[in-house]
């Protein structure tokens, strides 16, 4: 058993930098695509044996520290009875918005053990599988939110904020009732044997530090809250979040997501006694080898002083990132930060 990426989440000594990629089982692995190639995305996240097969992937193939269940934060909402769709290149299409009280009164706070009892399948098959931790994740709820209140992806957040300003009792109703479902479905992601649980923050950034606090930070931290006595690593990832850093480190997470836009020292030198992920910009893995060595060795260099670092990108990696450059990021990252 590889449990480099627990004791690195813990602040422990271990023998080299953990390293797992956000997104690292996806499109641009071609045994990704082959499994996907015969089912649809929702298909493929509601059948927990492709699921296993296309989690063990990176593991198997590149050599990450960590496995990350193949799942969707989305999944959590159409359990909610938000109606999903995938279309191929356009993303995520809910059939419905959440804009007013009676679409709000139609979601359910389901339990998770029976509406996405194929999750938990999917960790109870994959624990016995894996040799290296297995990490279980949700949507924060100001990220979910988005999406249900959109329809979908967003340039602007228009529908957002505009609720957000002028309906925030129904804009704060929506995040409870999220905030419900996620706590339960994180819970029983626990049960079923996930070693470590990370909250997807992927638009926290777009909010101002004010509206983060009044609309977004008190559902974070009553969630992690919730997952305390499980005794499991937690991860808070704020996307685009240098300027939300303080609220991260008092979220309650034992370990803070960084994404590329901010040096890891800075935020090292913020975090105190906490691990930090990161921070690698997603698209540096297209750089030539003596490029990327010495960009992943500064960023080693840089995050010395952590207590307890796991190398990551700063955000998913992208569909045409070539894999022998993601496997070349691994073993970079395992040779030079071997001590
Ligand atoms: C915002 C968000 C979503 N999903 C997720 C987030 C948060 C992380 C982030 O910001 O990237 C999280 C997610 N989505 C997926 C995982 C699987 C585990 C992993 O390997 O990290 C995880 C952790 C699979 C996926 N989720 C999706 C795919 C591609 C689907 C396909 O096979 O066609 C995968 C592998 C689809 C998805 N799912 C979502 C979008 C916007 C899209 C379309 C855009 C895209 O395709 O990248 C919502």
């Amino acid at each position: 058993m590889n449990d480099t990426f627990l004791k690195a989440c813990r602040g422990e000594k271990t023998d080299y930098t953990p390293i797992w990629m956000m997104r690292q089982a996806g499109r641009y692995l071609p045994e990704y695509q082959k499994v996907r190639g015969n089912v649809t995305f929702l298909e493929l996240c509601k059948s927990p044996e492709l699921c296993v097969e296309v989690t063990l992937q990176p593991i198997d193939i590149l050599g990450m520290d960590a496995a990350i269940l193949f799942s969707d934060i989305l999944i959590l909402m159409e359990a909610m009875g938000a109606p999903l769709d995938f279309h191929e290149g356009k993303g995520p299409i809910f059939a419905t918005t959440i804009r007013d009280a009676k679409a709000l009164d139609m979601l359910v706070i389901p339990d998770p053990d029976e509406a996405t009892g194929f999750v938990m399948e999917t960790i109870r098959l994959l624990r016995k599988e894996l040799k290296v931790p297995l990490i279980g994740f949700a949507g924060a709820p100001f990220t979910c939110a988005t999406y249900l209140i959109e329809g979908g992806s967003s340039k602007t957040f228009w529908e957002t904020k505009k609720l957000m300003y002028t309906q925030p009792e129904l804009f704060h109703a929506l995040m409870e009732k999220i905030t419900e479902a996620t706590i339960l479905y994180l819970q029983a992601q626990a049960r079923a044997g996930a070693q470590a649980l990370q909250l997807f923050d992927s638009w926290a950034g777009v909010l101002a530090p004010c509206d983060f606090e009044e609309f977004a930070f008190p559902y974070i931290t009553r969630i992690l809250a919730s997952l305390k006595s499980y005794d499991i690593p937690l991860i808070y990832f704020a996307n685009n979040g240098a300027t939300l850093l303080d609220y991260s480190v008092r979220s309650g997470a034992d370990v803070i997501g960084l994404d590329w836009r901010i040096n890891i020292k800075d935020a090292i030198a913020k975090v105190g006694k906490k691990a930090v992920q990161g921070n690698i910009d997603p698209f540096a893995l297209l750089l030539p080898k003596d490029k990327l060595k010495s960009r992943i060795q500064n960023l080693l260099n840089d995050a010395r002083g952590a207590h307890g670092h796991i190398f990551n990108l700063g955000h998913g990696i992208h569909q045409f990132t070539p894999p022998a450059q993601a496997k070349l990021a691994v073993e970079l990252v395992h040779e030079l930060s071997a001590r």
